[in-house]
């Protein structure tokens, strides 16, 4: 197997008492879908701080792209968790999806300006945003700014691509179009991405393996591997039932031992 894109050796990460994961190895590949589950407060978010430099690990070794985390580097892209924007930011979405660019190998200069307005204008068009695009971006809703978030992380076309929950607050065809976009983005240029997410039925069919975290430990195979009532139950240490039902996963049982909230209960109208 070639080396991954994402490197993972021998890695954990304690707060105080607190193991949130350790023991952890994990190489993903170019092109590779991986979705992280788990419950809340499981190190879900805390696993892509590390990946982009901002968390520093309790032991282990991390490589992202050939080389240590760190920011600044422009092959990994981010989508971070849903923050609503402050009301007063001025800064257009047309703006915000550029912030993608700024510095890397699209140049600056005349030229360069209206190569940059132009790919602004077909990634601000990829996930559907021209008719809100010059608009300030904190008069935007929720979904509209996600959309851009989207668009900025894409455009500067990484080889790694970090999403936390990037279908929160997006309605089903938005959830779609995202999901569909961040799909062809890994199939067309082997971009790797790792996929925070709650609900895996959105993103199922696009998924290659998947990291199941709960309470330090943690399971990492194929949805089939994972997704199964034995797994599910020796993680969570308590029964969990998962049912597989018109190609959906519907796990019962978890959010009583974790006060895990309506996890993997979306019904998404794509798959039916
Ligand atoms: N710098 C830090 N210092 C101390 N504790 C921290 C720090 N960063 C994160 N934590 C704790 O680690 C735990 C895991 O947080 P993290 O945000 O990674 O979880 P998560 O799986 O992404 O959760 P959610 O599903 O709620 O987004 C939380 O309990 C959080 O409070």
């Amino acid at each position: 197997m070639s080396r991954g894109v994402v490197e993972i050796e021998g890695a954990g990460l304690r707060f105080g008492d607190r193991v949130l994961w350790s023991g952890l190895d994990l190489d993903v590949q170019p092109g590779e879908f991986l979705a992280v589950l788990g419950p809340n407060g499981s190190g879900k978010t805390s696993l892509l701080r590390v990946l982009l430099g901002l968390q520093s690990l309790s032991a282990g070794k991390v490589r992202v792209v050939g080389r240590s985390p760190g920011r600044g580097n422009r092959k990994v892209g981010y989508i971070p968790q849903q923050r609503a924007m402050d009301e007063q930011l001025t800064l257009r979405g047309t703006d915000l999806v550029g912030l993608g660019l700024d510095g890397d190998r699209w140049g600056f200069g005349l030229l360069g300006a209206g190569r940059r307005r132009r790919r602004v204008a077909e990634l601000v068009d990829s996930v559907g945003a021209e008719s809100y695009a010059s608009s300030p971006v904190g008069r935007l809703s929720g979904g509209e700014q996600q959309r851009l978030r989207v668009a900025q992380a894409l455009i500067g076309e990484p080889d790694v691509l970090l999403c936390d929950e990037p279908l929160a607050s997006l309605d089903l065809t938005h959830q779609r179009v995202v999901s569909e976009l961040i799909d062809r983005r890994r199939r067309e240029a082997g971009t790797a991405v790792l996929f925070v997410t709650h609900e895996i039925n959105p993103i199922l069919s696009y998924v290659d393996r998947v990291l199941y975290l709960v309470n330090g430990q943690f399971r990492i195979g194929t949805p089939d591997e994972v997704m199964n009532s034995r797994t599910l139950s020796e993680l969570y240490r308590t029964r969990v039932e998962v049912l597989r039902v018109g190609g959906q996963i519907h796990v019962a049982g978890a959010q009583s031992a974790l006060c895990e909230d309506e996890v993997h209960h979306h019904v998404d109208e794509r798959v039916s």
